[in-house]
């Protein structure tokens, strides 16, 4: 086993978020968690990130109580995706040597075109491209192909990809995709995601409700009438009405219905 949550709890001052929370992540594994907005998938990141710590039960990692892992040690073996990299005031060079400070350019302009940025260093003056507010602007999901790109660099173990493709859009989606799941081949990852085309990348998919795991299985093992399927089933039909919408004109009106 490598992570194992055992009983955990945690609230926000007096709200139950996880309540008697287990799950287990075996070393390879890869497993996707799904769950309405606001269940926790957030609060788990953070706590497996040490930001939080659960009130009642514990994290074990190999055996080991998370929170006695040295803070330098844990945060070499894990690598995690979000919306809200932090990108500095200076060059793309420097955002990504922070993740590898050894890298050579030729490494780091690798990393860059598997996480679907090569136009934006044809477009933009290459490594030397100033970021920040000091720089050029960047767009979402240019701040989340730069962040895959110091995970790539990082090279960790253990990953958790919190909604990676955020803001990438369709062209590259496909081989961004497939460049990942390359990457995911020998680690443990943790994916939390919405969209149908990234959740190819795990077998096995747990649903969070009302703080606990309710249903974790392989996804051909699920039953039409589980949340699971319904979840999905839901998604597609927001993502067909969309579509519909946008056919018949009405893409305006329909972007806002699906928000
Ligand atoms: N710092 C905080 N103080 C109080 N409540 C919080 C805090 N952070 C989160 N919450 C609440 O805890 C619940 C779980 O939040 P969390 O961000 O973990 O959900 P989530 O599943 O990640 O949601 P989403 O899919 O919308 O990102 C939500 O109801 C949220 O409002």
């Amino acid at each position: 086993m490598f992570i194992s949550f055992e009983n955990v709890e945690y609230k926000y001052n007096e709200t139950v978020i996880l309540d008697n929370f287990n799950i287990q992540i075996n070393k390879g594994e890869k497993i996707a968690l799904v769950g309405s907005s606001g269940e926790g998938k957030t609060t788990i990141i953070r706590l497996l990130l040490k930001f939080l710590t659960p009130q009642k039960g514990r994290i074990l990692i190999e055996n080991n109580d998370l929170k006695d892992i040295p803070d330098e040690e844990w945060y070499r073996r894990i690598g995690v995706l979000s919306q809200n990299a932090h990108i500095f005031n200076r060059t793309l060079r420097e955002n990504l040597l922070i993740a590898k400070p050894s890298a050579t350019d030729k490494e780091l302009l690798e990393a860059l075109e598997r996480s679907g940025l090569k136009k934006f260093l044809e477009k933009r003056n290459g490594l030397e491209t100033q970021l920040g507010s000091k720089g050029v602007a960047i767009s979402g999901g240019e701040r989340t192909r730069i962040a895959l790109t110091r995970l790539l660099l990082k090279d960790p173990e253990f990953l958790i990809l919190d909604e990676p493709l955020e803001g990438v859009d369709k062209l590259v989606e496909k081989e961004v995709i497939e460049n990942i799941r390359n990457f995911i081949k020998d680690k443990t990852l943790l994916l939390i995601s919405h969209r149908f085309s990234i959740l190819s990348l795990t077998e096995e998919f747990a649903v969070l409700q009302d703080g606990k795991i309710v249903e974790k299985d392989k996804f051909h093992n699920f039953s039409e009438n589980s949340l699971l399927k319904k979840f999905f089933k839901a998604e597609n039909e927001l993502t067909e009405k969309f579509r519909r919408g946008k056919e018949n004109g009405n893409a305006d009106k329909m972007d806002y219905e699906v928000q």
